[in-house]
């Protein structure tokens, strides 16, 4: 494969696309606010049929007429003038408005975005100092003091507001396309020969597509409104009819017939949240819609069951509370080929039991970890295989199902506490926010459960603790606090990555003890990501051990401890039992959990554990 076809690739090994438009037309508030705004332009379009009365025709007799009144169903505002026909020609004017905004601050914003982004230092000085320049300009006194030049023509006003509103979108775009500029896929499609035109037309403004969508909706809800205030404000054509303008009106009448002034601010306010709630729909479908890690369906090879407890693929998945099964992910190379990190990976965990899944530095623990939990990186695919829990498929789910079930039934303790705890928020906002994304709760239920939580995971003052920020507390308190985190809602499937890797020996102990007495109370089952044999012996009542993207050993942790039976195996706990290495590897954390001097081995742990 080329590296262009890797930048286009769209072939069985590529990840699958789940359709925007079939997203967007599942999406109850896409489907209304698209079918409102379609009806109110169509009204506009169609106002010359709709009504008997031109926008200005005045008539004596229709001076604020009731609605209802003979050929004015909205009735007549104070110069006798058909409040329908003007509300349904101020549609057409708000429509052209927007549009012509809207259109001028993008094209300006976005080339430039693009250009500044991707092009190197110079070029992005040169666009970021004229975009710097026209932010100092004062729009709205702008727009009045080049009145005369626009002859108060609303669609020339709109023109410069175009112009004056890029900056905006200017600085989303260049930032968006610094974030992507060095991507392997724009690499790729260098490295191809592409030109910079096609890269940037194609590739990276594809990417980057969705922040334009949802500002591209809030321009236009601005440009509409900005027009019907200035005409509020009489500035400009008061021929031209304009919700703003009749705003304007209605309020001069407001006590004698307030409905004059309540019709065009109702329209404007649906024209406005409509723009507004259709492009966050069409930004989650577009997020949605990205690639995803998904199950391919091209037929699997069979692929050796690696120990005779490799389990999963021998028992009925439907046995084990998790199942994984030649689990296989690979990651596109600037080549244009997809190199395997891991290659059929195969499982089994039930409740209330440890997994300890051991190996060096690079051999597919945390891919592993990540596709269970439905994390890996949009680039990666997930070449074949299935992870089964609670019998239910997780490869193939959509992000929100996913994101239900992370909230739910699947939960994760990370290896450095510190760098995900957000610095800017206090510890326990940020567990109230997580439980109530995941729960039904009152902020006064879920602070309860918090400050209860905190007391649990052993925090000696919980509600300091809740009030602190996270750099207020320590790293071991940090642990318990995500600790705390990832049980608030009673997981199945608790994964933790390297959880004792940051931290100092004696609470290394401590947080492994936490979490064994935290999986017999919710009869959790633990999936422990380590490379540390001695983390296995004190927690794990099962091992996997993996190489290169391979378990190449599953098995009781005592039997593998006492008889392991792969070369590689041998090799690592020989390499820990090895006294030369014990100050360099913490098994000796273990021991000082348990009381025991380093030297006396992890295999004697285990065997006390054993009996
Ligand atoms: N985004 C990515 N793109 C390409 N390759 C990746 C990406 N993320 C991880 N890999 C590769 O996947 C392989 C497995 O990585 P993984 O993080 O699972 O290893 P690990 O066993 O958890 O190692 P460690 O103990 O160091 O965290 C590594 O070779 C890594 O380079």
């Amino acid at each position: 494969m080329s590296a262009h076809d890797l930048a286009t690739a769209t072939g069985p090994s590529a990840p699958q696309r789940r359709s925007p438009l079939r997203k967007l037309l599942k999406d109850p508030q896409a489907v209304v606010t698209g079918c409102v705004l379609l009806i109110i332009v169509v009204l506009g379009v169609l106002s010359p049929l709709l009504v008997s009365h031109g926008p200005n025709q005045a008539s004596l007799d229709a001076i604020n007429a009731d609605p209802g009144s003979s050929g004015y169903p909205l009735g007549g505002d104070q110069s006798g003038r058909d409040i329908f026909s003007r509300l349904l020609h101020s549609i057409n004017t708000s429509m052209i408005a927007g549009l012509i905004g809207t259109s001028v601050s993008l094209v300006i914003g976005v080339t430039a975005g693009l250009v500044g982004g991707y092009f190197g230092r110079r070029v992005r000085t040169a666009t970021d100092w004229v975009f710097n320049l026209v932010m100092t300009f004062p729009g709205l006194l702008l727009l009045i003091v080049l009145l005369p030049v626009t002859g108060g023509d609303y669609r020339a006003t709109m023109l410069i507001f175009g112009v004056l509103s890029s900056p905006g979108i200017f600085r989303l775009v260049r930032g968006l396309v610094v974030g992507v500029r060095n991507e392997l896929f724009v690499d790729a499609a260098r490295v191809s020969g592409l030109t910079d035109l096609r890269i940037l037309g194609r590739h990276v403004l594809f990417v980057i597509r969705g922040p334009i969508i949802i500002a591209t909706a809030f321009l236009m809800g601005s440009s509409i409104s900005l027009q019907s205030g200035l005409a509020f404000l009489g500035i400009g054509s008061n021929t031209v009819p304009s919700f703003g303008l009749m705003i304007g009106e209605g309020f001069v009448n407001i006590y004698e017939k307030p409905m004059q002034f309540i019709w065009p601010s109702l329209m404007l306010g649906v024209i406005n949240a409509s723009f507004v709630l259709l492009g966050n729909s069409l930004r989650d479908a577009l997020d949605r819609g990205r690639p995803k890690p998904a199950k391919i369906t091209t037929p699997a090879r069979p692929r050796p069951v690696k120990s005779a407890d490799s389990g999963a693929g021998a028992d009925s998945p439907a046995a084990h509370l998790l199942t994984v099964a030649d689990l296989a992910i690979a990651y596109p190379t600037p080549s244009g080929e997809l190199r395997e990190v891991v290659s059929g990976v195969s499982l089994s965990l039930d409740a209330g039991e440890t997994l300890g899944v051991v190996g060096e530095s690079g051999s597919g623990k945390t891919q592993t970890a990540f596709a269970l939990l439905g994390v890996l990186p949009s680039e990666a695919v997930v070449t074949r295989g299935s992870i089964k829990l609670d019998g239910r498929e997780l490869l193939g789910l959509s992000e929100g199902e996913l994101r239900e079930l992370r909230g739910t039934s699947v939960a994760y303790v990370p290896q450095e506490p510190m760098s995900n705890l957000d610095p800017s928020f206090t510890v326990g906002s940020q567990l109230m926010e997580g439980l109530r994304a995941s729960q039904q709760m009152s902020r006064q239920a879920a602070r309860a459960h918090v400050l209860a939580l905190l007391n649990r995971v052993g925090i000696p003052d919980p509600q300091r603790t809740f009030d602190s920020y996270p750099h207020q507390i320590s790293g071991g308190m940090a642990q318990r606090v995500l600790i705390a985190g990832a049980v608030a809602s009673s997981p199945k499937l608790l994964i933790a990555d390297e959880p004792t890797t940051a931290l100092d020996v004696t609470v290394q102990a401590e947080i492994l003890d936490l979490l064994r007495d935290l999986q017999k109370q919710l009869n959790m089952a633990v999936l422990l990501v380590t490379h540390n044999f001695g983390v296995v012996a004190d927690s794990c009542t099962r091992v996997a051990v993996m190489q290169r993207g391979e378990v190449v050993e599953v098995g009781e942790a005592l039997d593998i401890f006492r008889t392991p039976r792969h070369p590689y195996t041998r090799m690592l706990l020989s390499s820990i039992l090895d006294e030369n290495n014990l100050r360099t590897d913490p098994p000796d954390a273990v021991a000082a959990a348990l009381g025991k001097d380093a030297a006396a081995g992890t295999t004697e742990v285990l065997e006390e554990k054993a009996s």
